[in-house]
């Protein structure tokens, strides 16, 4: 069982509003494709937003805890990130990925302490039937707080959990967590050790960029790998590419 997140830093232009990295994006399902023809491992794709969804959102305030009672605003970012979803969808579709659409709208929600419910149902049975779900960043109902960011980091983090992965892998913009130097640090075990090197996105990012994906991955029991999109095709031949979060 492999969750593999592609970054919306990766697959889109994240300076140019609602605009894709089509090679890039090309590049990734070409990697996951042959991939899953070369084995049969269960597979869980989830996409950030990039330029689709953070702007929508940065505009509106929405982030993770500030939430909207908007409906307009709800559907704007709900409906960017549906979009991108598309884009993906079809790109693995045209090399006969048989990956099928998840839409954490309509399926999660955050409790009153903002805790991510995520049912786990619908995702194994798309699993256990030969389906690749595609999951993506998204804006979901918050008790107390109208509707939220959930970022993809977050769905990695909690499908990793409820479906007990073996393997799980960030592709991002960067070839892994960068030093003070921009060397690529090898391995993370504590938070404290990168905490001074790690930012936010150098980008409109509502969902708190590499810090927030370090401290989401160091939670999990699963070592976790962050690595670029030279690194994709390695990671799913099961190599560890990038940083090694443990
Ligand atoms: N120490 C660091 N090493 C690497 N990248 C860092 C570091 N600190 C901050 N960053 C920023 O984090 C970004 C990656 O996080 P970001 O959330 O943008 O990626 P993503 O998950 O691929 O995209 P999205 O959130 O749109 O899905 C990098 O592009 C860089 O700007
Ligand atoms: C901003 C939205 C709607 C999605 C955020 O997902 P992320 O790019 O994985 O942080």
């Amino acid at each position: 069982m492999i969750v593999l997140k592609l970054g919306g830093s990766v697959i889109t232009d994240k300076e140019r509003p609602e605009t894709l990295d089509g090679d890039a994006l090309e590049q990734a399902a070409d990697a996951v494709a042959s991939a899953l023809a070369a084995n049969d491992d269960d597979l869980v794709i989830v996409h950030g937003g990039g330029s689709f969804g953070h702007h929508n959102a940065s505009e509106h305030g929405v982030s993770t805890t500030n939430g909207t009672h908007d409906a307009a605003a709800v559907l704007e970012i709900h409906g960017a990130m549906k979009t991108l979803n598309q884009f993906v969808l079809s790109r693995l579709l045209e090399r006969g990925v048989q990956a099928v659409p998840v839409h954490p709208f309509s399926t999660a929600h955050r409790d009153d302490d903002g805790t991510l419910e995520l049912p786990a149902g619908q995702i194994e049975t798309m699993l256990s039937e030969g389906f690749v779900p595609v999951l993506h960043g998204d804006v979901i109902a918050h008790a107390g707080a109208g509707a939220t960011i959930v970022s993809g980091d977050e769905l990695v983090a909690e499908l990793a959990r409820d479906l007990a992965a073996d393997r799980i892998g960030l592709c991002s913009t960067v070839p892994g967590v960068l030093d003070a130097d921009d060397a690529v640090i090898d391995r993370i075990s504590a938070y404290e050790d990168v905490a001074s090197v790690l930012g936010a996105s150098d980008a409109t990012d509502v969902t708190g960029g590499m810090a927030a994906k370090v401290q989401a991955l160091l939670a999990l029991d699963a070592e976790a790998s962050i690595f670029g999109l030279e690194g994709l095709a390695s990671f799913l031949e099961g190599a560890n590419p990038g940083t090694t979060i443990e």
